[in-house]
């Protein structure tokens, strides 16, 4: 049996081999958590969202940060030993679904893996941070990959997935030798089209017959693992969570039906040969984004009177599941949301019952919970063996699932998922917006009723992981607010938040001990460890990931900036300094006023549906948004519009060139529309200054549009 928590040191992202997020240190307890503060913090001299749990091994702390640049620091004082910042293609973000996030590294045996937004693996030497090997992870595929998930290293292998399954991604994992980089083997976590000849393994040849033959091979299929990827020495396995399918519908993906393996699963393979151990699929046919790629825990627990070795995993389809993990064998699943695509899973063959009814959108527009973005994501729970609970951020929302019909042609690292969504926190806002036999039938659907009622909420919750009940919980400030979860010995959960606050609670009575006004949003999960007999607990800070272009106006990152640092604390610790306040709003700047002043409603109207097709999943054109809002460029931006826009002007700075795919009659159409948008702002803003009113009104562009 593998030993629950880290010790001194915290040398694997989740702590400890399971991943438990739980640390056996005690020093910092309820009594004395009063006096936390700050031992030291470090810039990362970036906006982006930050993901990361740092490792700290013999007083080195080594973490990731955006697009996958790394550092390392005397985990004691902060003081910097190497910093990390390979050069990036910054054209990978025109295929980023969630910002250049980085979900951490993995340390063994002296060497640091960290993989870059545009897929290269890099081993590191941890004591210089000097580069020992890189290997290409996406192999100039041609296809919409990026990386923004951990390594881990499962013996003399280092394993690394990618991301993309909204886009044009046939999903698969990668095993290189720890040593020299080589690749050693790959595994696909769907089939390719029959047509083109066997499949790579007789795994995958079981997986097609659970598809189409005539499925859309073309867009790649998905089951991108973009997250958890986690070795389990006991069973000398490696389990990675598959992503979502690729259209979403499975009606457009497998139009004959189907489970579609491997995709929405577990799958524990031999990470030697890179074979199928066993499966078990959580959401089969998956429809909705149902990703099992979220972090997993891997521990004993007493189930039927035996100890019994299981995986705990609450992936997005709402649901708890406890998985044998000696043979995939689900041995519990509850849900722990509101949640209406099943009427439960069958206990006998662990298969979810499926309400077609409810959540087959092929035949009409439905509001689907969990919506997209998951009960649960990728911020990571903590287990407890102490109080034996399960500590997580919990998140109750739904969707509105829209799709057209027929099929789409296939885009070349474009988005191809085929579907509209609407989060149900914005839909009643939205509604009247929509074609009037749509709004009838939304307000014909029976969760209707519950979406005007307002039930949405995020939680953090102690959760009992065989029941699934909640145990206790404490709000978050809005559906965009959760964060991982870090647990220790002497009773106490820490959990950051997006509002700024770095918060500690009982353990037992999930009682607020203290609460840290840090000014910095925080979305990771911190993680502690001991260097001279000090305790020291940290957290990376920075707001982002799904929809981080859309600030929610509750967050520091809102009112201050989103700086990302790296936060430390530990008994005693000074204030926390918070960055200044962001000034007040200025009016949009005048577009210039002869620039296409005569451009026709129907090339503003292309313009428009060019823009939400392809930059608005960056460019939320709200305030305070963390990429550039269009409404308000300067004039001499207007001047090199489509130097940036076609030329990759500023593809350094994160803004990849179009010029492959757009026209300049394209890119100006595009212009016109937006120059349209800054004087239409330009002309309210101006109002409400006259007024003396605040500029920054609630915006009508909602987040609900990818
Ligand atoms: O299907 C994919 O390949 C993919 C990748 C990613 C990613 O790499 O961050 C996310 C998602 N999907 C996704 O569905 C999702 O909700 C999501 C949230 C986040 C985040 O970092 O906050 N990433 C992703
Ligand atoms: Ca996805």
């Amino acid at each position: 049996m593998m030993q629950v928590g880290a010790g001194r040191d915290w040398p694997l992202a989740g702590g400890d081999v399971g991943g438990t997020y739980f640390s056996r240190l005690e020093d910092i307890t309820p009594e004395n958590v009063s006096s936390l503060g700050l031992a030291w913090d470090y810039p990362l001299y970036t906006n982006r969202g930050q993901e990361a749990t740092p490792v700290e091994i013999d007083g080195v702390l080594v973490t990731s940060s955006t697009a996958g640049r790394a550092v390392a620091l005397d985990a004691a004082t902060g003081e910097e030993i190497w910093r990390f910042d390979p050069e990036i293609d910054m054209q990978a973000n025109r295929v980023a679904c969630c910002d250049m996030v980085n979900r951490g590294v993995a340390v063994d045996d002296g060497r640091v893996f960290v993989a870059t937004l545009d897929g290269v693996l890099y081993a590191l030497d941890f004591k210089s941070g000097e580069i020992l090997w890189q290997a290409d992870t996406h192999d100039g595929s041609g296809r919409g990959l990026s990386s923004t998930g951990a390594p881990e290293v499962a013996g003399d292998v280092v394993l690394i997935g990618n991301s993309g399954a909204e886009y044009d991604v046939r999903g698969f994992v990668t095993a290189y030798d720890v040593e020299t980089g080589a690749a050693r083997w790959r595994f696909y976590t769907v089939p390719h089209d029959p047509e083109a000849g066997p499949q790579e393994n007789p795994e995958l040849e079981e997986a097609v017959t659970t598809w189409d033959p005539e499925s859309r091979w073309d867009v790649g299929g998905g089951g991108t693992v973009w997250d958890a990827i986690h070795y389990d020495p006991e069973f000398d396995a490696v389990y990675i969570g598959v992503g979502n399918g690729g259209p979403y519908h499975r009606a457009k993906r497998s139009p004959s039906g189907g489970d579609n393996l491997y995709l929405s699963s577990i799958v524990a393979l031999d990470p030697e040969t890179g074979r199928v151990k066993w499966h078990y699929q959580e959401t089969p046919g998956d429809s909705w984004d149902f990703t099992a790629t979220g972090p997993m825990t891997l521990t004993t627990l007493e189930i039927d009177g035996e100890e019994t070795p299981v995986l705990l995993h609450a992936p997005k389809n709402g649901f708890l599941y406890v998985i044998d993990r000696r043979n995939g064998k689900l041995l519990r699943a509850n849900a722990l949301v509101f949640q209406n695509w099943t009427s439960g899973i069958n206990a006998e063959t662990g298969r979810p019952v499926m309400t077609p009814e409810n959540a087959d959108y092929s035949t009409g527009p439905k509001i689907i919970y969990p919506g997209t973005p998951g009960a649960s994501n990728w911020h990571p729970f903590s287990y407890n063996p102490q109080t034996g609970l399960y500590y997580g951020a919990v998140l109750e929302m739904g969707n509105l699932m829209m799709m057209t019909p027929g099929q789409k042609p296939y885009k070349e690292k474009g988005i191809n998922s085929d579907a509209s969504l609407i989060f149900t926190p914005d839909l009643p806002a939205v509604l009247p917006g929509l074609p009037s036999f749509v709004q009838e039938a939304v307000k014909a659907l029976p969760e209707w009723s519950r979406v005007e009622e307002g039930l949405d909420k995020s939680e953090l919750r102690a959760i009992d992981p065989l029941t699934g009940e909640t145990v206790w919980a404490a709000p978050y400030a809005g559906w965009q607010d959760r964060s991982g979860v870090l647990t220790t010995a002497s009773g106490l959960v820490f959990a950051g938040d997006v509002r700024g606050f770095f918060n500690v609670y009982d353990a037992e009575s999930g009682d607020l001990l203290k609460s840290i006004d840090t000014g910095a949003s925080i979305i990771a999960a911190p993680m502690t460890y001991e260097v001279d007999g000090v305790q020291y607990v940290a957290v990376m800070a920075g707001w982002g990931g799904g929809g981080w272009p859309y600030v929610p106006r509750y967050g520091a990152a809102y009112e201050r900036r989103n700086d990302g640092r790296i936060l430390v604390f530990k008994l005693g610790g000074g204030e926390t300094p918070k960055p200044d306040k962001l000034p007040p709003l200025e009016p949009a700047p005048a577009a210039p006023e002869d620039l296409f002043a005569d451009a026709s409603p129907e090339t503003i109207a292309h313009g428009r549906a060019l823009f939400f097709d392809n930059c608005a999943i960056c460019h939320s054109n709200q305030h305070r948004s963390i990429s550039p809002d269009l409404r308000r460029m300067q004039p001499y931006t207007h001047e090199i519009f489509n130097d940036i826009l076609l030329e990759g002007l500023l593809v350094q700075n994160g803004m990849p060139s179009w010029g492959d795919l757009l026209m300049e009659e394209d890119a100006d159409a595009i212009h016109a529309y937006l120059i349209g948008e800054q004087r239409r702002i330009r002309a309210v803003e101006l109002e409400l200054q006259k007024e003396g009113l605040p500029l920054d009104q609630p915006s009508a562009a909602l987040l609900s549009n990818y």
